[in-house]
């Protein structure tokens, strides 16, 4: 399958990071490549301009001109899960149009990175709680999963991947996020891998962020198995 979800086992782990990292790259293969956010949350002011981070992230740095009606589905004000953000605007989420827009984007596009919001089980809709998870499984495509690397993550990580292989979704690889090279962060990312022995990249915090769209991501085994994919099927 040659397109994905970047999932996390958190908000705010690096999704968009990652997400935006992995487009660029697979742009400078010359595959058409579109990031795919169906809902975000958390609308910012800066200057009288409201933006939303993920969007303009993927914006700032493609390398492809992005069509904005094909990056985003809702844009919710409140910076909430999307089933409460939706309620406050006096809105509800339609998982068939979400679904739909995904079918429509893979035969459009070469690679669909569909990007979560927050972690696996939270509510797109309430009171029926459809979850980001629910969506994951109709929609049938594999996933990265994006990590912390500091104290915690050993169980936030381990409690994700048996969700998604209870369900059958295919880990394409992790991504240990925010590295600073303490041992015991080493010692949660071997920890991990000895669990569930996976393609991974490992990238490190970094203090000046506009650094981590030139971060070499290709000599890990993660884009190994997602670059061979690619031309595998090409
Ligand atoms: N490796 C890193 N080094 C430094 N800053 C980072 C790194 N990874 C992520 N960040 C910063 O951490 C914040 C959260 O990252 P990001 O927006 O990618 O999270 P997310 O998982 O997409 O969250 P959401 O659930 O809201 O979509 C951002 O400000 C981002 O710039
Ligand atoms: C606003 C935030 N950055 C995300 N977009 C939404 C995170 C929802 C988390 C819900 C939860 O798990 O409690
Ligand atoms: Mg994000």
């Amino acid at each position: 399958m040659r397109h994905f979800w970047v999932v996390g086992t958190d908000t705010d782990v690096g999704k968009t990071m990652v997400t935006t990292m992995l487009m660029c790259h697979l742009q400078r293969q010359g595959l058409q490549v579109t990031p795919y956010k169906p809902v975000q949350t958390g609308e910012v002011y800066e200057n009288g301009h409201g933006y939303y981070h993920d969007t303009a992230m993927y914006e700032k740095h493609s390398l492809q001109k992005l069509q904005q009606e094909h990056i985003n589905s809702y844009s919710l004000k409140e910076a909430a899960s999307p089933h409460y953000a939706a309620k406050l605007e006096g809105q509800s989420i339609d998982v068939k149009e979400l679904l739909q827009q995904i079918q429509f984007l893979q035969d459009a596009y070469d690679i669909v990175i569909c990007e979560g919001a927050g972690g696996l089980f939270v509510p797109f809709t309430a009171p029926n709680g459809t979850t980001l998870l629910d969506v994951i499984v109709s929609s049938k495509l594999p996933v990265v999963l994006v990590t912390r690397t500091s104290l915690g993550t050993i169980n936030h990580t381990l409690l994700t991947i048996e969700a998604l292989r209870a369900r059958q979704i295919d880990i394409l690889g992790i991504v240990f996020n925010g590295d600073t090279g303490s041992s015991i962060e080493q010692d949660n990312i071997q920890t991990i891998l000895q669990y569930y022995p996976i393609p991974y990249a490992i990238i490190p915090q970094l203090k000046d962020k506009s650094q981590l769209m030139d971060y070499a991501m290709t000599h890990t085994t993660l884009f190994e198995r997602l670059f061979h994919y690619e031309s595998s099927i090409n």
